[in-house]
């Protein structure tokens, strides 16, 4: 049976209540946006493969309440994250202020070398914006963040967000994750080597395919 996947990775959602984060995730992983908010309790997750580099990333998307009551719980996720997606509403400034204690949070209880990236959600709520791109992407750079605008209504740029934030991920796991297919490739290699028998000759060409 092939592989279903070869890594994986935990992305965290995190921002105020109703920027949209539950929203970004069912467009992400359902293709489907429903316009109700019904508030995340304390934590949930989706999952989605994205093939990148001829790598099968499964990726753990944890959805976090905005809501102030749950932070006790959600901070026990911090730590556990590869990756980090700040949200914000475009038509909220309130939510563009608490970002600072968002990351700053982050700066606690993450580990260092999670990735990061910034989202203005709502993009397609122009008429009632209050952020402009300018301070979205200023704030991201003074982070060192990459920085994106979607609409979980629209789909705008959803995709290009999470597929960009798991890159990341990669990048910065990339030593890890060679070391695991390099394991993986030698163990398999090992495996038909044994079931050809010492006299068996091993065709090069058949083995990689052979990932059952
Ligand atoms: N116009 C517009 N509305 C959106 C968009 N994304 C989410 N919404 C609306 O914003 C509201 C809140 O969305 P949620 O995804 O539930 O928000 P949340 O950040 O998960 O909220 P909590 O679970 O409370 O933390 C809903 O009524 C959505 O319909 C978007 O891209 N455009």
């Amino acid at each position: 049976m092939a592989k279903e996947y070869d890594v994986l990775f935990r992305l965290l959602m995190l921002g105020d209540s109703g920027v949209g984060k539950t929203c970004m995730l069912r467009r992400f992983t359902e293709s489907y946006f429903d316009p109700s908010h019904i508030s995340t309790i304390g934590v949930d997750f989706k999952m989605r493969t994205l093939e990148l580099d001829g790598i099968k990333v499964r990726v753990q998307l944890w959805d976090t309440a905005g809501q102030e009551r749950y932070q006790t719980i959600t901070k026990q996720y911090y730590r556990r994250a590869q990756g980090i997606v700040f949200v914000y509403d475009i038509t909220s400034d309130s939510s563009f202020q608490h970002l600072v204690k968002w990351a700053s949070d982050v700066d606690d209880y993450a580990p260092d070398e999670v990735q990061k990236i910034l989202v203005g959600n709502k993009s397609d709520e122009e008429l009632y914006r209050q952020v402009t791109r300018e301070q979205g992407s200023k704030l991201a750079e003074t982070y060192g963040m990459e920085f994106f605008e979607t609409s979980a209504s629209t789909s705008s740029n959803v995709t290009e967000a999470f597929t960009r934030v798991t890159e990341l991920v990669l990048q910065a796991h990339k030593r890890d994750v060679d070391d695991l297919l390099g394991s993986l490739d030698d163990y398999l290699e090992k495996a038909l080597e044994e079931e050809m028998g010492s006299e068996g000759t091993v065709d090069k060409s058949t083995q990689k395919t052979c990932a059952c």
